[in-house]
């Protein structure tokens, strides 16, 4: 479908962002190049217009003017593509406004850390729509609403989950737009990859307020190794083919790449906000539950930092 609008129009795809914070930001500008890029917001109940700024890897500093929408603008009727980067828990709600406007062609892709609202997503698609999901590594802070900081050039994977695929040209544009970025066959293995260096890495240094270098420590191994064994076990019972020692030689890399870090889970903590834990952790122990495997150190590492931000 998508081909066929710049077939006959020439016209570049119209994406909307939803969520203008770190990630949203970010891939805005990257985006903007490819695609007639506007952000979505639910702070605003009237369209308007924002100029942004972008300090990029090398240093350099872009401006650019972004369209920002209300979640439940007539223009959403028109957009080709959603891109959704909120929190894992803000999914559900940033969504639901949308699903009514989106036209029967929409492509909805899901970029969060954590796994599990797609679940609730997928049955509410209209059958010619799209959802395809995404988990980056990239890395992006703001220091002001309107200026965002590009920090990491990790991996960005992209993969269908169901529906109606995104067209070839769309998918072609997205990764010609997105630095260190592809396409795979199978993204659930991709996410529960990505599922396990959060599940390891953010509990434990948000509990013990240490740096993401310090969980290679031999003192934090038994706990490592236990949260990934219990993964492993649920992943399998879900029909998820993991490499094991690929995704723990990935953990540990993870953990050396980001050493000097404080993870998003250990800053939200800090911050008094919600964290992703119901998503992480939590959600291996949701898993495990259906399947009746006993996950006791994902369980009490979800119930320590519940109750934190309790
Ligand atoms: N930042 C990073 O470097 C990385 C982040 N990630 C993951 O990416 C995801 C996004 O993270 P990040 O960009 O940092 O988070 P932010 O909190 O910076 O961005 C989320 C944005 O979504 C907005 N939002 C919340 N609810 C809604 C809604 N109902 N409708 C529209 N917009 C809404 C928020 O607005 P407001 O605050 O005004 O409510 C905020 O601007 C998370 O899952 C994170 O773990 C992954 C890798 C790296
Ligand atoms: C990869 C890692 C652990 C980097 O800090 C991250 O994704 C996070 O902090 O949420």
């Amino acid at each position: 479908m998508l081909d066929k609008v710049e077939q006959v129009t020439g016209r570049k795809p119209k994406l909307g962002i939803v969520g203008a914070g770190n990630i949203g930001q970010l891939l805005a500008f990257q985006l903007a190049e490819k695609f007639d890029v506007c952000l979505i917001s639910h702070r605003y109940s009237a369209p308007t217009e924002k100029q942004m700024s972008l300090t990029s890897l090398s240093q350099d500093i872009s401006e650019q003017t972004f369209k920002i929408l209300p979640s439940n603008h007539a223009a959403i009727s028109e957009l080709d593509i959603v891109l959704v980067c909120v929190k894992a828990y803000q999914v559900i709600e940033a969504i639901e406004p949308l699903l009514l406007h989106l036209p029967s062609h929409a492509h909805l892709i899901l970029m969060h850390n954590g796994m599990g609202p797609y679940l609730s997503i997928v049955p509410r698609l209209k059958v010619t729509q799209g959802l395809s999901l995404a988990t980056t590594s990239q890395g992006a802070y703001r220091d002001n609403q309107w200026h965002v900081t590009h920090s990491g050039n990790g991996l960005t994977q992209f993969g269908h989950i169901d529906g109606t695929p995104l067209s070839p040209q769309a998918k072609h544009l997205m990764l010609q737009s997105i630095p260190n970025s592809e396409w795979v066959s199978e993204i659930l293995p991709a996410l529960w990859q990505k599922l396990a260096i959060n599940a390891v890495i953010n509990p434990l240094t948000a509990l013990h307020q240490c740096l993401n270098g310090d969980i290679a420590l031999p003192k934090f191994q038994p706990t490592v190794q236990a949260i990934l064994t219990e993964l492993f076990d649920v992943a399998k019972a879900e029909g998820i083919t993991l490499d094991q020692t690929e995704t723990e030689r990935r953990v540990f890399e993870v953990i050396k790449l980001t050493a000097s870090n404080r993870s998003s889970m250990q800053q939200d903590v800090n911050s008094g906000r919600q964290t992703e834990i119901e998503y992480i952790n939590g959600f291996i122990e949701k898993q495990a539950k259906k399947h009746s495997i006993d996950c006791p150190v994902n369980h009490s590492l979800c119930a320590e930092i519940t109750a934190l931000h309790q």
